[in-house]
């Protein structure tokens, strides 16, 4: 299996990382940004990222596995096959016919349910998914991510009862980049520059209604 240092490289390679003045979700800007939609198009790339999301995996008690929409649905889909773990699937909006589900497969009230999502910055996109499946019953406690952007969000999702396992930190992930002589000194200064002014927490309004 490729280490983490190689995949940075190779995700890295794939275009999987952007840097320049980036518009990102809600109107944010970043310096750089971490799109792990490409990897779709690189079977060995998403094989190694599964491989690592599934190491953690196999650390966290679970039933059943659910990705944030879209982007973690890939990977959910091949770590359920590979481990032989049910998933669902969180639709972005209920259905309006039919069965007028939100959440589609097969689940029963009180199994445990690992969510798996792709980039963690604020927090609110796995938050809502986490929201959706307490509201049908089941228990969420954990949640394993590609990146963590070290923006807060994992702090919130503690707030609101979800522990998050990541494989990289934006941190980690720009200084293996530097390391590999694919980005320079000054890139990685100005992330971190960026986190640090970045940041989401308490008053962002990024908590689970009881
Ligand atoms: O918009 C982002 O902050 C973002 C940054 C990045 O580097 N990569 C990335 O994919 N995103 C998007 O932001 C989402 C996570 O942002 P939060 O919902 O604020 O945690 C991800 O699911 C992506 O849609």
């Amino acid at each position: 299996m490729a280490s983490l240092e190689q995949l940075a490289a190779q995700l890295y390679d794939a275009g999987a990382v952007q840097l320049g003045d980036i518009e990102a979700m809600k109107g944010r800007r970043t310096p750089i940004y971490f799109d792990l939609r490409v990897v779709v198009s690189h079977p060995s790339i998403m094989m190694a990222v599964v491989l690592h999301l599934q190491n953690l995996a196999d650390e966290i008690e679970h039933d059943i596995l659910c990705g944030v929409p879209y982007a973690a649905l890939p990977f959910t889909a091949i770590m359920s096959v590979n481990s032989n773990t049910p998933m669902i699937m969180k639709r972005k909006e209920k259905k309006l016919y039919a069965s007028k589900k939100i959440l589609e497969g097969i689940f029963q009230p009180k199994q445990k349910c690992l969510v798996v999502e792709d980039v963690v910055t604020s927090g609110g996109s796995l938050l809502e998914t986490v929201g959706t499946l307490r509201d049908e019953g089941l228990i969420v406690t954990d949640a394993v991510i590609v990146l963590d952007r070290e923006q807060g969000g994992a702090s919130i999702l503690k707030r609101n009862g979800v522990r998050v396992h990541s494989l990289l930190t934006l941190g980690k992930l720009v200084k293996m980049l530097r390391d590999a002589g694919r980005i320079s000194d000054e890139t990685v200064e100005t992330v971190f520059d960026h986190i640090k002014v970045s940041q989401f927490g308490v008053g962002d309004n990024l908590e689970i209604a009881e």
